[in-house]
């Protein structure tokens, strides 16, 4: 039962909109959420994925502003986050109303090709919304991702290598340092900012519980600074999308107005009245959508579009380049051994993609990142493809996903890839080892055409890393970091 402070209730009520009553509210606040998940289309169709499940009693809603989110009814939720299908990066569990933001960001794009497209999610950890940005984005042009909190850092980029995401670069500073570092880089930028959370209590029981109107007004300063900086960040003709997940208008509607208070003309509000059917049962007058639980069934939530329509006067100048960049451009020798190498096990460099060399390690960067170069530090940049050996290379776990993720169009063939059993997925994923002798008949048939060394395992035909065939076992390749204790299958 949610434990929701009689102070907040009587500030809410002043600020419900008039078609909207205060029991309603109360009521939602104390049903549990419904359960919803976001299909990876980096790694699977919607329906192919639908089929997958179907036959495990799954049954599909769909989200109307998501066109790959559902809300599910499954038998046994508790456990989802343990399955393969989601280990594996297939879905994530995200609530209904978080997709939003990115449709939102994305609503004008009227093509597919994001591949000179340079976007930035601000406060992006545990990073749900940067997946769902890349998933959009087809893994093309650029996507920085930022957070600002350590222990926050490393569950995004935990995130994103399990969901196969590609295309981005992660840093790990105050968002507040974009406008000054990142002046009007950028064409598309999400801030989804840190909130009050009001619209959680759905989830959290105690996210009201000792609510007062000192803390929603202590956070203002820090998202009016934050989306001056995304503002500045962002091209003259970008868009920004602004969200929170709390209801009260001082971290919202008030933060819009601020940012049109101090840029003027150059801001304009969208209005997200036709993002999906019936979007409009929660649009403000600005054209904002305030998501009332009640409305949507939903967590609460905050969503603003705006668009740069003029550039507009930086407040500081642009800092010194840095001066050292660890990475230098592969040589051509090592290239074409790189590529013999990555061509044995059925892999190649993707287009767009430039390999770079670090002390003994080779790295893809996304071409587009090019231009960032030395304009700021970041933590990682694309993805880590292999070490480079005495004699050769050996391929990195993040790559192999990264590599059949990147075009699912120009998916490995079925000759590289060694298809596992669910309860073989299971083990893989538990950091074990598999003896060729509890292999099936045609995976053993299959086996006898490979010589000894790395192989691309799979479940689904959907990459799931990599094993060393050592003649009478499959040696695990899983990184440490990623062994899970346990793992369920169906
Ligand atoms: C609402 S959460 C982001 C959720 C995320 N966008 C997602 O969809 O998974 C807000 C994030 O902002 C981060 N944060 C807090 N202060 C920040 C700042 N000054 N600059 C950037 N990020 C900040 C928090 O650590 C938190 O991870």
């Amino acid at each position: 039962m949610a434990n929701i402070n009689p102070n907040f209730i009587k500030h809410i009520e002043q600020e419900l909109p008039e078609h909207l009553n205060i029991d309603d509210l109360i009521e939602y606040c104390q049903r549990p959420l419904r359960k919803s998940i976001r299909v990876n289309t980096l790694k699977i169709s919607v329906d192919e994925f639908k089929q997958l499940m179907h036959p495990h009693g799954w049954q599909f809603e769909p989200i109307p502003w998501c066109d790959s989110g559902f809300w599910i009814t499954v038998e046994d939720d508790a456990n989802l986050g343990n399955l393969v299908e989601h280990l594996q990066g297939l879905f994530y569990i995200q609530e209904a109303s978080s997709m939003l933001p990115p449709t939102a960001l994305f609503s004008a794009c009227d093509n597919d090709d994001f591949s000179d497209h340079y976007v930035l999610d601000v406060a992006s950890a545990p990073g749900s919304k940067s997946t769902q940005l890349a998933a959009l984005m087809n893994n093309q042009g650029l996507l920085v991702a930022n957070e600002y909190s350590s222990s926050r850092v490393k569950v995004l980029h935990a995130n994103v290598q399990r969901m196969g995401v590609s295309n981005c670069a992660l840093t790990h500073f105050d968002g507040r340092v974009f406008g000054e570092y990142m002046y009007e880089q950028f064409d598309a930028i999400l801030l989804d900012a840190p909130c009050g959370g009001e619209g959680t209590v759905r989830k959290d029981a105690n996210a009201l519980k000792s609510w007062d109107i000192s803390d929603v007004e202590a956070i203002g300063d820090t998202q009016q600074d934050l989306i001056e900086s995304a503002f500045l960040a962002l091209k003259p003709g970008g868009s920004l999308v602004y969200s929170t997940c709390t209801l009260s208008r001082a971290e919202n509607q008030a933060v819009c107005h601020h940012l049109k208070q101090v840029f003027g003309e150059a801001v304009e509000f969208e209005s997200l009245a036709n993002l999906f059917e019936d979007a409009d049962k929660a649009t403000t007058e600005e054209g904002f959508l305030h998501v009332w639980p009640q409305i949507y069934d939903s967590e609460g939530f905050f969503v603003a579009k705006i668009n740069k329509l003029t550039s507009v006067e930086r407040a500081k100048k642009q800092p010194k380049p840095q001066r050292k960049f660890p990475f230098s451009d592969i040589s051509s020798k090592q290239l074409s051994q790189l590529q013999v190498y990555l061509d044995n096990i059925g892999l190649s460099i993707p287009e767009h993609f430039n390999a770079k060399v670090r002390d003994e390690e080779i790295w893809l960067f996304p071409q587009a990142f090019d231009e960032f170069v030395g304009k700021m530090r970041f933590q990682r940049i694309g993805f880590k493809l292999a070490d480079i050996l005495k004699k050769g290379f050996k391929i990195r776990h993040e790559a192999v996903i990264a590599l059949t993720t990147v075009d699912t169009n120009n998916q490995i063939d079925t000759q590289h890839r060694f298809e596992l059993t669910p309860e073989q997925a299971k083990l893989f994923l538990m950091g074990r080892d598999i003896q060729v002798s509890e292999l099936n008949d045609a995976q053993q048939t299959k086996l006898a055409s490979y010589n000894n060394g790395e192989l691309i395992v799979t479940l689904h035909q959907v990459t799931l890393g990599v094993m060393k065939f050592l003649g009478h076992r499959l040696k695990n390749g899983l990184p440490r970091d990623l062994v899970h204790d346990r793992v369920y299958h169906y």
